[in-house]
């Protein structure tokens, strides 16, 4: 192997240099990963490193440990070489931005355990070969801004592809059925006609009548022509995106954008930033019974960012630094930022303040958190720990429960009964899951704005775990979810969290804030709705919304018994979760 990284240098002049040769182990060369255990090289990963020339025979072909190359963002040249296709334990090849050319070679079609492939802006020509249907693991192609010709081959085999971009080569025909799935703009830029949305359907020929031939070539033309028009317009417009994206000034908020603070990690991390980006891993995920257990995907300590479960979308630290983004809020633990990337990803990134817990803690909690899937919890996607900068990166989730119920733009009369009980039963059954994993296991910040719902109203509690990791906070009492017995913030109960569950259930039925009942005597929600039920008014507390429009006031109490049992002053009066998610169940039966 050592031998093998040489010959590369050698031939592709670059930072490749800075490798301290006289060391005998490769394997402390920068980039360079390697399993111990069989003393081979695992990794090679040189993004961004002014490497040049071309890759020759007998360099990387010799690696046949190799299971991550990235050379992404070089200037390397020439073919690709013929023996890439020894290197059969590839899981993940990324040669995006360079310059090769010529066609991808045929033994390359040997590498069956790949799962990611991305050869976009270099200058390959030819076919795009059938032989990708023998990379049947294959999830991620990206063959976009290259000289591909000829007509697309029918993938059929590639069942897992969930992203797949041609755009930008020189294809014609139709697009196949089995590429149907993708969108439009992972073909624009070529003569491709087909299923893919805005394209349009392909022109057909019926020879069998001299009339009607006459007149559906007339109509043949009249289609070519809108289509043709349509593609240029679509052209123009992702030219002009793309254009805006690379001069990084992407302006599709509503809201200002502004970029993440940049400047200040920079200054910590300047050399480490720009010297090795690079981030996409193999994915190791595996399911247990009630929810999935994600595997850490990366550890890039020198990039530090840290990566957890199906990760594929690829972004790096510095790809996060230099994306607009737009500030959702800032809440007690921190800033919130919606960070838009390429390839029209979104991730939201918790710019963390006041954490309170040594790196080595902070590490092996985040871990802790990144490795919780649940079908009700929003993913932990990364984190990145440095000495100015602690961020924690969710996917991004159309809205909040707090915006939908209290928001100034939404109309309520979305928020059915139906719609509200089945965010109750989500909430439940994410935090059940949560508490499931062990007695000392707590969300900590239970509240609206930390429900996420999907556009069809799925709910997603996020942020747990979080509040262990910031210093307490004095004023917690203001927050209207907060339990009456909770004196530390970070050393918060599976009881407490009962008690702010049932203040969301409350929230649901009366449609009120519980920050803006809390007042200067400390009548919070609870206290409130308790004195309204003991006065035998109870249907004056249900939001008026929901007695408006629907009959379903045996269940609406019984779910308000069960929030006033879960907001009992004394903790161990509170049911458990698993209880209260049974109930809930058998309510909406
Ligand atoms: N993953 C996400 N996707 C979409 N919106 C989010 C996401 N995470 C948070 N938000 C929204 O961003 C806004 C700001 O969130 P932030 O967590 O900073 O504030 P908070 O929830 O009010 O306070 P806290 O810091 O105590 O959690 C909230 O409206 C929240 O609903």
């Amino acid at each position: 192997d050592r031998a093998a990284l040489l010959y590369l240098s050698a031939a592709a002049r670059g930072r490749t240099l800075l490798w301290n040769t006289t060391n005998s182990n490769p394997c402390s060369w920068r980039g360079v990963t390697c399993d111990t255990t069989i003393n081979r090289v695992t990794e090679l990963r040189l993004p961004g490193y002014g490497l040049s020339g071309e890759m020759p025979l007998n360099s990387i072909g010799n690696l046949s440990e190799l299971r991550t190359l990235s050379l992404r963002r070089n200037s390397l040249s020439g073919f690709l070489p013929s023996d890439l296709g020894s290197c059969t334990e590839l899981r993940i090849l990324n040669l995006e931005s360079n310059n090769f050319s010529g066609a991808i070679p045929s033994n390359f079609f040997n590498l069956n355990n790949l799962l990611r492939v991305s050869f976009s802006g270099n200058r390959f020509s030819g076919e795009i070969s059938d032989g990708f249907n023998n990379l049947t693991m294959l999830k991620i192609l990206y063959l976009e801004n290259n000289n591909f010709s000829g007509s697309l081959p029918d993938l059929k085999n590639l069942s897992q592809l969930n992203q797949f971009n041609v755009s930008f080569n020189r294809l014609s025909g139709s697009i196949p059925s089995s590429l149907g799935k993708f969108l439009a703009p992972s073909f624009l830029g070529n003569s491709l006609c087909g299923p893919a949305g805005s394209l349009g359907p392909c022109p057909t020929n019926n020879p069998t009548n001299q009339s009607d031939k006459l007149s559906s070539g007339a109509i043949a033309g009249i289609v070519i022509g809108s289509v043709i028009g349509l593609f240029l317009v679509l052209l123009v417009l992702f030219m002009l995106l793309r254009i805006c994206r690379s001069e990084k000034s992407f302006r599709q908020v509503n809201v200002s954008p502004v970029r993440l603070p940049e400047n200040q990690l920079l200054s910590s991390h300047s050399t480490i930033v720009a010297e090795n980006h690079d981030i996409e891993n193999v994915v190791s995920s595996r399911k247990d019974t009630k929810g999935i257990v994600r595997g850490k995907v990366c550890d890039d300590r020198t990039d530090g960012m840290v990566f957890f479960g199906e990760s594929f979308e690829l972004f790096s630290l510095e790809d996060l630094l230099m994306a607009s983004a737009e500030v959702l809020g800032k809440g007690f633990f921190g800033t919130t930022y919606k960070a838009y990337l390429d390839r029209n990803v979104e991730v939201v990134v918790k710019r963390l303040k006041n954490v309170c817990v040594s790196e080595k803690e902070f590490r092996r909690k985040v871990e802790e958190l990144g490795a919780i899937g649940h079908g009700n919890l929003v993913p932990v996607r990364a984190y990145y720990y440095g000495r100015d900068e602690k961020l924690i990166v969710y996917d991004s989730m159309p809205t909040s429960l707090s915006a939908v119920l209290h928001g100034e733009k939404v109309s309520k009369e979305a928020l059915t009964w139906v719609i509200r009980s089945r965010i109750a039963q989500g909430v439940a059954t994410g935090l059940e899951y949560l508490h499931s994993l062990g007695p000392k296991v707590t969300h900590g910040n239970i509240k609206s704005s930390n429900i996420l719902l999907t556009e069809y109203y799925d709910a997603y509690v996020s942020e747990f775990g979080i509040a262990q990791l910031i210093s307490s906070i004095s004023n917690a009492k203001m927050t209207g979810y907060c339990a009456p017995e909770v004196t530390d913030t970070r050393n918060v109960s599976q009881e407490a969290d009962i008690y702010s569950f049932g203040t969301i259930l409350l929230e649901l039925l009366t449609g009120k804030n519980p920050n803006s009942v809390i007042n200067e005597e400390g009548i919070d929600l609870p206290k409130w709705v308790k004195s309204i039920v003991k006065e035998r008014w109870t249907i004056q507390v249900f939001d008026p919304e929901l007695i408006r429009l629907q009959n379903s006031e045996e269940q609406m109490v019984s779910l308000l018994h069960l929030a006033i049992s879960c907001t009992s002053h004394h903790p161990e009066r509170r049911p458990p979760m698993a209880d209260i998610t049974r109930r809930i169940k058998e309510m909406f039966r």
